[in-house]
């Protein structure tokens, strides 16, 4: 057991007064996003190139969470994914509600004393972008039903807003706009949120695992090349499933639908990983490098996670130990 802090639960603790505003702004992220798919205007920029877009959603759902955040905590580091003009931010962009659940809990008492200053946040405003952007297209181009059956695209869209401090990922927001889309609205909220903390536990989701002694592997569907596919291959998988988002593989990691998210390649930066690893390792799991070793979330680190990404919720060591020679030799930190 993990002290707590019950002294604080009337008066919250920095770090979770910051949870709850982040779980408040991430749910307005997801209204946006689904708003401006809605809208059919997205607004697409390239920006390395044709497997790394900005869209409207992108660059409104950055502009609120960072607003939202810094009117209610000065002090605090946000670090977002897109490079934004500084200009001022509409007032209907901003979000000042907080989770009452999460100001309820009780800090772990290691987090209890943390300052507003000493908290990075790792804001990516749209995971899975390329994929929003193909499933706006299916949407657009053909009937809804089709569409629907065809795409399955728009869960892999997620909002992480990471909270960091020294270096280590402690809280994670991760919000799923399109959840349960294939419902309709009718039937089922759309939408949902998952939150965790090491030493306070997960929330949001039901964790399940992969039965034991099967090994399913989640992979880039929008960022392969040979390393990817070879070192896939080496963990000698039962399956492997193709998905596009780090968030949204994290997801399946926590709810029994993959075992592993291996990532032999750059290209995910430290707002992909650090909610997930977060909530990841709020209920056992780890995320760290294709060598095994642990990500930093300093506010001054490099953002590029240059030698991949390896997680899991059991079995860690298993996995690390498949990875390739020539791969540690081609991706280093
Ligand atoms: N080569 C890349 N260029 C830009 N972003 C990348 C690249 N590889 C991975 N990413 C980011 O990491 C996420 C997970 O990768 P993948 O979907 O390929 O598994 C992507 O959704 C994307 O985040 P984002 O959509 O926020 O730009
Ligand atoms: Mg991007
Ligand atoms: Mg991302
Ligand atoms: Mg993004």
């Amino acid at each position: 057991m993990v002290p707590v802090d019950t002294t604080m639960s009337g008066n919250p603790a920095v770090v979770m007064r910051l949870v709850a505003s982040a779980y408040a702004v991430a749910e307005k992220a997801g209204a946006i996003i689904r708003m401006v798919l809605h809208s059919g205007e997205l607004g697409i920029v390239e920006k390395t190139g044709a497997n790394d877009l900005q869209t409207l959603a992108d660059r409104l759902v950055q502009q609120s969470i960072c607003a939202s955040l810094s009117k209610s905590f000065p002090k605090i580091t946000i670090i977002g994914e897109e490079d934004l003009p500084e200009e001022a931010v509409k007032e209907d962009l901003i979000e000042s509600g907080q989770s009452e659940e999460i100001l309820q809990k009780s800090c772990p008492l290691e987090y209890s004393a943390l300052k507003e200053e000493e908290l990075v946040v790792w804001v990516d405003p749209l995971d899975g972008t390329k994929e929003y952007t193909e499933a706006a297209k299916c949407l657009y181009l053909s009937d809804q039903l089709t569409c629907y059956l065809i795409s399955g695209l728009l869960d892999h869209v997620t909002v992480l807003i990471g909270i960091a401090y020294g270096g280590k990922a402690i809280a994670g927001v991760i919000n799923q706009p399109f959840f349960n889309y294939q419902l309709g609205t009718e039937t089922a909220e759309m939408g949902r949120t998952l939150w965790g903390m090491p030493g306070l536990g997960a929330f949001g989701f039901e964790l399940q695992e992969v039965p034991d002694g099967r090994r399913i592997v989640t992979t880039t569907r929008s960022h392969s090349n040979k390393l990817v596919t070879d070192t896939v291959d080496a963990m000698e998988p039962h399956d492997v499933i193709r998905v596009g988002g780090a968030g949204n593989k994290i997801v399946q990691l926590v709810e029994g639908k993959a075992s592993a998210y291996v990532f032999a390649s750059l290209g995910t930066k430290k707002w992909d990983t650090c909610a997930p690893e977060a909530i990841l390792h709020a209920v056992g799991g780890k995320l760290t490098d294709m060598h095994g070793s642990a990500l930093r979330y300093d506010a001054n680190v490099k953002h590029m996670n240059s030698a991949g990404v390896l997680a899991t919720l059991r079995n860690h060591q298993y996995y690390a130990s498949k990875v390739p020679q020539s791969v540690l030799q081609a991706l280093k930190p």
